[in-house]
């Protein structure tokens, strides 16, 4: 039995001429919504497409009046020679995209049947409030972490110099800037002059496909034709009826997805531990190899292990 939500949505989608017969919309344990093949799909079947305006991005964001407003109030503050100045900066397209989710409510938005989807909360480890020593953290993601929590506090900052005609609550701000951390997708936009480029514009959400789960084992494969300017989902491989339809959201490991989205799989083929030297070397002492400093230091010179 499908909620009052999802049929508004699924409506919704309808309406925005997103097609994606022979999907089912379903809630997965433990992972939130997720869709579900409902007849077995051919390798380099489409199973959704869209048209390409559908895309949420920075730049479509931004040519919203009350958005045009807003990237003309955001100043940014800084301190020099013990006095408060402020410049006007360009947001990025992660931040606009953020100050989007932050600003629309569902009673009110276009987006309002989509945003009724979105889930309230998060189990990341930022979301839940959750600190680790640095020591503690595997290499691989101590800076993906460092960069994670700097994001955040440039963007709160940001927000705040908005106030007080636009107040919006730490809370508020956590769940939207985790909306768009956990749900874009890697798009090649085009530039607009009032979203900062300085790293290009890469990033979209798009309402459906952002429904789709994580697996390693993907049988989903996101890409946008542009000649055609859809964006579709096609089967990389044949799709059983009954199964659920993922895509792959990067080779990560469970450290990575558990940072970024909040979760761990248990059979990662991605999971991978990063050995440094001094570490190797400990490794290798307590193995009862002893290494001459002579010894470690071809190794080092020679970039071994990896
Ligand atoms: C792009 S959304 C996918 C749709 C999402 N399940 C929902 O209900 O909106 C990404 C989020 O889905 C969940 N997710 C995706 N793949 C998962 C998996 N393999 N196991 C558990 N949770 C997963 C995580 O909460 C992640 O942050």
């Amino acid at each position: 039995m499908q909620t009052d939500d999802v049929c508004e949505f699924l409506d919704w989608c309808r309406t925005q001429k997103i097609e994606f017969d022979g999907l089912e919309l379903i809630y997965v344990q433990g992972a939130g919504y997720g869709l579900v093949a409902k007849r077995d799909f051919q390798s380099e079947e489409p199973v959704i497409k869209l048209p390409q305006k559908c895309l949420i991005t920075a730049g479509q964001v931004v040519e919203i009046p009350k958005y045009k407003e807003l990237v003309g109030n955001l100043r940014y503050f800084y301190f020099f020679f013990e006095k408060i100045k402020s410049f006007s900066t360009l947001p990025s397209p992660f931040e606009m995209l953020v100050l989007f989710f932050a600003l629309e409510e569902p009673q009110t938005s276009t987006y309002g049947p989509y945003l009724k989807m979105l889930p309230k909360d998060f189990s990341t480890p930022i979301y839940e409030g959750i600190e680790f020593p640095e020591s503690d953290l595997p290499d691989s993601v101590l800076s993906f972490w460092r960069q994670q929590r700097q994001e955040l506090k440039v963007i709160s900052e940001k927000v705040e110099s908005l106030r007080p005609k636009y107040s919006i609550s730490k809370e508020r701000l956590l769940w939207a800037w985790h909306i768009v951390n956990t749900r874009c997708i890697f798009v090649e936009n085009r530039p607009n002059k009032f979203i900062d480029q300085t790293h290009g514009d890469t990033i979209a959400i798009i309402p459906f496909v952002d429904m789709l789960n994580h697996s390693t084992n993907a049988q989903g494969l996101a890409l946008l034709d542009k000649r055609s300017s859809t964006y579709m989902v096609k089967a990389q491989r044949f799709i059983l009826q009954d199964s659920e339809v993922f895509v792959c959201y990067g080779p990560h490991t469970n450290a990575r997805l558990y940072i970024e989205y909040g979760f761990k799989l248990p059979d990662n083929p991605y999971a991978k531990v990063i050995v440094n030297h001094d570490l190797f070397f400990e490794l290798a002492e307590e193995c009862g190899i002893s290494l001459s400093e002579k010894r470690r230091d071809i190794i080092r010179r020679a970039d071994l292990p990896w």
